[in-house]
């Protein structure tokens, strides 16, 4: 049997030599009076204070360690890093929603012309996170660091407006969707109200003040008859919560512009897809549905009239995200802008486009429009976009659901010859 010694303090052979035949007592003696072994007491004594202090300032400095992924001097030379502006009269951008569909374009196209870019998203499960992971990958690559966390984290917000002197926000995140509404109808007050508000609040503080160019929504026009939507038509119609919680943040915008003199732009997209895109969306789960042999649901409207929409390829959108965030400094100004394609498709010609590209015949499964928040059709009005700094979609949905498709085709492996989704 080991002595109680040997368990703690293995004898070098040759230096510390243990006399079996001692009492207990001589040989606690020995071991505290020989010098290598008061050493690493000692050792082990400073070692335990020091954790003991260290976990008592982890503790000290906020309950925020424990839920988040952010700090450190490391991290703060990764976002100053990512935020240095590369030409001249460029600007420094916080996107949030970095990992979204939009956040990811937009981020990648300022970093290209050489703007500063720090991305933010919380990477939330609404669609499948190793998209959205997939997604950082690429913006990670091409030098923008993408931050893990959540617009209602002040704290985080505060530290972000320390560490960087952003002259822009571009604010994409958001609880997206329609028809999710009406099962989570929370996380749309929690993302699009409540995180609103946060940021709004962080950027009011922050100095300077950055302008802030942001997601709105066609979807705020909800029961609008007018044709094509223009941004002077009536917005108190919406038809779902996610385009009640997109129009208050149109109003609430207004407020912070009003009091606070900071300078915001309101987007209003018009069905957004193209490459890199929300599975959600319906060009995207048809896609998938469609080359796994599974039936779509085509929704239609009243009197068997097709649903329609405005869709806009993402590659206009981009432009347009540039040309708000270029003309948005100066004498704070309110702004709201549709950009949408001006040419709605009807769904069922969506299809047939997606059939073409595809070469798969879908099976489809056609019902009446539930009331579940959609609105029968969208037609953007763009011609104050154009006025301002010279927004003109030039992608039709033939086009840019071609791209779409090869992307699909290819980011899903089925041009590898195997399926991975
Ligand atoms: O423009 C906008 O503001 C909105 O555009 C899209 O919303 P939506 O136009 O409803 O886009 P999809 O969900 O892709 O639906 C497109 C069309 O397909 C129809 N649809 C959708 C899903 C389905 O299974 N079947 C079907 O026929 C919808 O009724 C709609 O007419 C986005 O999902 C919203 O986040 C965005 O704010």
């Amino acid at each position: 049997m080991p002595s109680l010694e040997e368990e703690l303090f293995p004898s070098t052979p040759g230096k510390f030599k243990i006399e079996r035949s001692n009492t207990m007592n001589r040989q606690f003696h020995r071991c505290f009076t020989s010098t290598s072994t008061m050493f690493l007491w000692a050792l082990f004594l400073v070692a335990l204070t020091a954790s003991y202090l260290s976990f008592q300032s982890f503790v000290d400095s906020g309950s925020r360690y424990f839920s988040a992924s952010w700090g450190g001097i490391q991290w703060e030379k990764h976002v100053r890093s990512s935020a240095q502006i590369h030409r001249s009269g460029g600007m420094s951008v916080l996107v949030t929603g970095a990992a979204g569909f939009v956040g990811t374009h937009v981020s990648l196209a300022l970093k290209k012309r050489g703007d500063g870019v720090v991305g933010l998203d919380n990477f939330n499960n609404y669609y499948d996170p190793s998209l959205k992971k997939a997604r950082k990958a690429l913006l990670n690559n091409h030098g923008v660091f993408v931050i893990e966390g959540d617009i209602n984290d002040a704290k985080l917000l505060a530290k972000l407006f320390d560490a960087v002197a952003f002259t822009h926000v571009m604010h994409l995140a958001a609880q997206a969707g329609v028809r999710y509404a009406m099962q989570n109808p929370h996380s749309y007050v929690h993302s699009n109200i409540a995180g609103l508000v946060t940021l709004l609040e962080a950027c009011k503080s922050a100095n300077p003040q950055p302008s802030i160019v942001w997601a709105s929504s066609s979807s705020v026009y909800g029961l609008n008859e007018n044709v094509p939507f223009s941004e002077a038509d009536r917005t108190d119609q919406p038809a779902s919560l996610y385009a009640a919680t997109k129009k208050a943040g149109e109003e609430i915008a207004h407020t912070y512009n009003h009091i606070y003199g900071l300078s915001i732009t309101g987007l209003r997209f018009f069905t957004v897809y193209g490459p890199w895109g929300r599975p959600d969306m319906a060009y995207f789960s048809f896609t998938r549905n469609i080359l796994q042999g599974k039936p779509i649901t085509v929704y239609r409207g009243k009197n068997h009239v097709d649903l329609a929409r405005d869709f806009t390829y993402i590659d206009d959108i981009v432009k347009g995200c540039l040309g708000s965030l270029d003309t948005s400094a100066g004498p704070a100004p309110y702004r709201i802008f549709n950009l949408g394609n001006t040419s709605p498709v009807t769904v069922p010609k969506l299809v047939n486009i997606l059939e073409r590209h595809l070469k798969v015949k879908a099976k489809k499964n056609v019902i009446e429009m539930p009331g579940n928040g959609d609105v029968p059709f969208t037609h953007a009005n763009i011609s104050s976009a154009q006025k301002e700094f010279g927004y003109r979609p030039t992608t039709d949905l033939q086009t840019g659901l071609k791209k779409f498709v090869r992307w699909y085709l290819s980011y899903y492996g089925y041009n590898r010859g195997k399926r991975v989704n």
